[in-house]
């Protein structure tokens, strides 16, 4: 069998059609959705492929975009629009291993905040003759959580309302409640949908909501600061500005984007970036270094570039591809390798508006008279050889 097959028979599901699902189903862990909207004109545009998990076969949580093989994505995209295209109307449909539903669905939930057309409007526009609009993703990932009653009556609906307290105070979270008048053991009410920069963060969030132990990091509160940078190989430079940020308190995020091989997450990444609660982003890269000045371009927020040095040209290469901007579209540019200046110009930026920052900047630049102050009176007092053998180790 080939392989891809084996590998969705496994886990996944999405070619069951025409096979006996029922055993199956029973062992469903994952199914991969994936929303096809068509519109009168019989075009078609798929949103991304989704996985929904499921619990006591309801289904529990949707993550988007699945946590599969891109050769994967593809397949189940190419059955969806397969399936759609055999069957008559206009409109949404949902496309999963036991169901086509034409209609908007529980897996596509999470368009409404995390894809630039929402399921609804697609519909809307399907069914009105209307251009579709496009489903890709503005947020680099995204997780639905249904709300399921807990207890029946008051008790549940006390439940369902501490969970939603909860989630306010979460960053990147929107709360759908949808009014039933009633509550039972299982029903969905609602749902909660976290969006963020990465799936690692916006699973962190889900697990601190629920009070799950998480792998990831208990850090939830929202970055001010995006440092990134255009490979690992960039790491041992950019990690200085995450250094700095986390001396001064600034929550940051840390993250890989190429501007050559992965143009797609720069987009994601660029233009999701101030919805987030991103206020400025550091971005390093090397060679032909063209991260910092394309994300400038699709962001209205301050970017601040780190040329990295490279082994071939000492890094004037990537200096220069930063500098040298266009008028128009500003990077500031820090020395070669100086990952620690962009993140203390970071600082000041915000701190301009932000006085307990502005008073650590203060305080830092103090540290650093004094320290220099120190020297010289040493200096002085012990004369330049004695104070060359004492400090050689240092240069
Ligand atoms: N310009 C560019 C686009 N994508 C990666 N780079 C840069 O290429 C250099 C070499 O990357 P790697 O070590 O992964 O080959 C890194 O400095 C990285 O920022």
């Amino acid at each position: 069998m080939d392989p891809i097959c084996e590998d969705l028979l496994g886990n996944y599901g999405l070619l069951l059609y025409n096979l006996k699902l029922e055993p199956l189903i029973h062992k469903l862990r994952l199914e991969l959705s994936v929303i096809v909207a068509r519109a009168r004109d019989h075009s078609i545009r798929c949103f991304p492929v989704v996985e929904t998990i499921h619990r006591d076969n309801i289904c529990h949580i949707v993550e988007s975009p699945a946590d599969v093989p891109d050769k994967i994505k593809k397949l189940a995209v190419e059955i969806a629009q397969k399936a759609i295209g055999s069957l008559e109307g206009a409109g949404v449909f949902a496309v999963l291993l036991n169901e086509v539903a034409p209609r908007p669905h529980n897996s596509g939930h999470h368009t409404i905040e995390s894809c630039y057309t929402s399921q609804y409007e697609q519909h809307l526009r399907a069914i009105l003759g209307l251009p579709l609009g496009d489903p890709s993703m503005k947020t680099p990932a995204a997780i639905m959580y249904n709300i399921l009653g807990e207890d029946e009556g008051n008790s549940g609906f006390y439940l369902a309302h501490q969970l939603i307290a909860k989630a306010l105070n979460l960053p990147g979270v929107s709360v759908h409640w949808y009014d039933k008048p009633e509550i039972r053991k299982q029903r969905k009410m609602g749902h909660i949908t976290i969006v963020g920069p990465s799936k690692s963060s916006v699973k962190a969030r889900l697990d601190s909501l629920l009070e799950r132990e998480t792998s990831g990091s208990h850090d939830f509160v929202t970055p001010r600061v995006g440092i990134i940078m255009g490979s690992d190989s960039d790491l041992p430079t950019m990690k200085d500005a995450a250094v700095v940020l986390k001396s001064f308190g600034v929550p940051y995020e840390v993250t890989i984007v190429s501007a050559h091989r992965t143009p797609d997450r720069m987009f994601t990444y660029a233009s999701s970036a101030k919805e987030r609660g991103i206020q400025i982003i550091i971005a390093g890269a090397g060679g032909a270094a063209h991260l910092p000045g394309m994300v400038a371009s699709l962001t209205s927020l301050p970017v601040i570039g780190v040329p990295i040095k490279t082994s071939s040209l000492d890094g004037i290469d990537s200096l220069l591809s930063i500098v040298q901007m266009p008028k128009g579209i500003p990077v500031a540019t820090v020395a070669i390798g100086n990952a620690a200046n962009a993140a203390l110009l970071a600082v000041r930026i915000l701190a301009a508006s932000d006085s307990n920052l502005s008073d650590r900047i203060i305080n830092y630049q103090n540290e650093l008279r004094d320290a220099v102050l120190a020297k010289a009176t040493k200096l002085e007092a012990e004369g330049w050889e004695r104070y060359l053998n004492e400090s050689s180790s240092s240069f």
